[in-house]
C-alpha cells in the first residue's frame, strides 16, 4: 500500500516552493498560481509571516491545496496543522520530526538524500519523498540508480531545479513532480505582478504531457 502522500505527486509537475515575506500577497499570489493551472502550494516556515500566509490561503482559497515546507520540528507539525497545512514537508527527518509528522495525520513529504535515508523512512511507512537537494545530491544520475534496488519509492526532487530542467527530472521513473521557487520569483511576489506568476504555473503545467 502506499502512503497517504503519493496524492500529492500526482496535483501539478511542479509544486511551488513558496517564499512570503508579507502575508498578505498569499492569498493573491495563490490565486494566480490557480488561474495558471498549478492546484497546489508549499508555504516554507522560513519567514515570520508563513503562517499567517499558510492560514489566509487555507480560509480564502480552499480549491488551492496548501503545505507548510521546511517543517524541521515537531513544533512546527502542530503550528502548521493548526494555521490550516494540508500537508508537510521537510528537508530531512529526524525520529522525532517523523513520529509528530505521522502522529499529525497529515501527507508528509520527508527530505532524504541517501539510500540510508530513504531506507530508515520506508521502514516508517514513507513511501513518497523528497530529494532534497536534489541537485547537490547527485542529480539525475543519482536519483535514476535509486529506482533499481528501491522500486517502491516515488520522489519530489527539489532543490536547484529550474524551468529549463525540470523535465528531464520528470522523465524519471521514480519522480512524480519537482519543487521548485522558480514560480514566484521574490522580484515578482515583491512588485505583485501576479501575471507573470500565473504565466510562469501555466508554462509549468505544461511539462507533464
Ligand atoms: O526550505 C526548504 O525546505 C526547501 O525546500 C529549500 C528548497 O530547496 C528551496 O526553497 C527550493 O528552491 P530552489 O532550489 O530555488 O528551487
Amino acid at each position: 500500500m502506499t502512503s497517504i502522500a503519493r496524492d500529492l505527486l500526482a496535483v501539478s509537475p511542479v509544486v511551488p516552493v513558496v517564499v512570503v515575506d508579507d502575508a498578505a500577497d498569499a492569498v493573491p499570489l495563490a490565486e494566480a498560481l490557480l488561474r495558471g493551472g498549478v492546484g497546489i502550494m508549499e508555504i516554507t516556515l522560513r519567514t515570520p509571516d508563513a503562517l499567517a500566509a499558510l492560514a489566509a490561503v487555507a480560509k480564502a482559497v480552499p480549491a488551492m491545496r496548501v503545505g507548510a515546507g521546511t517543517v524541521v520540528t515537531p513544533e512546527q507539525v502542530d503550528a502548521a496543522r493548526e494555521a490550516g497545512a494540508t500537508f508537510l514537508v521537510s528537508p530531512g527527518a529526524t525520529a522525532t520530526l517523523v513520529d509528530a509528522a505521522l502522529a499529525s495525520g497529515l501527507p508528509f513529504l520527508p527530505g532524504a538524500g541517501t539510500v540510508s535515508e530513504m531506507l530508515a523512512l520506508l521502514e516508517r511507512g514513507l513511501d513518497t519523498l523528497k530529494f532534497f537537494p536534489a541537485e547537490a545530491s547527485g542529480g539525475r544520475a543519482y536519483l535514476s540508480s535509486v529506482a533499481g534496488p528501491l522500486p517502491g519509492l516515488a520522489f519530489c526532487p527539489t532543490g536547484g531545479i529550474s524551468a529549463g530542467t525540470a523535465a528531464d527530472w520528470l522523465a524519471l521513473p521514480n519522480v512524480g513532480c519537482v519543487g521548485g521557487s522558480w514560480l514566484t520569483p521574490a522580484d515578482a511576489v515583491r512588485a505583485h505582478d501576479w501575471e507573470r506568476i500565473e504565466r510562469l504555473a501555466q508554462e509549468a503545467t505544461k511539462l507533464r504531457g
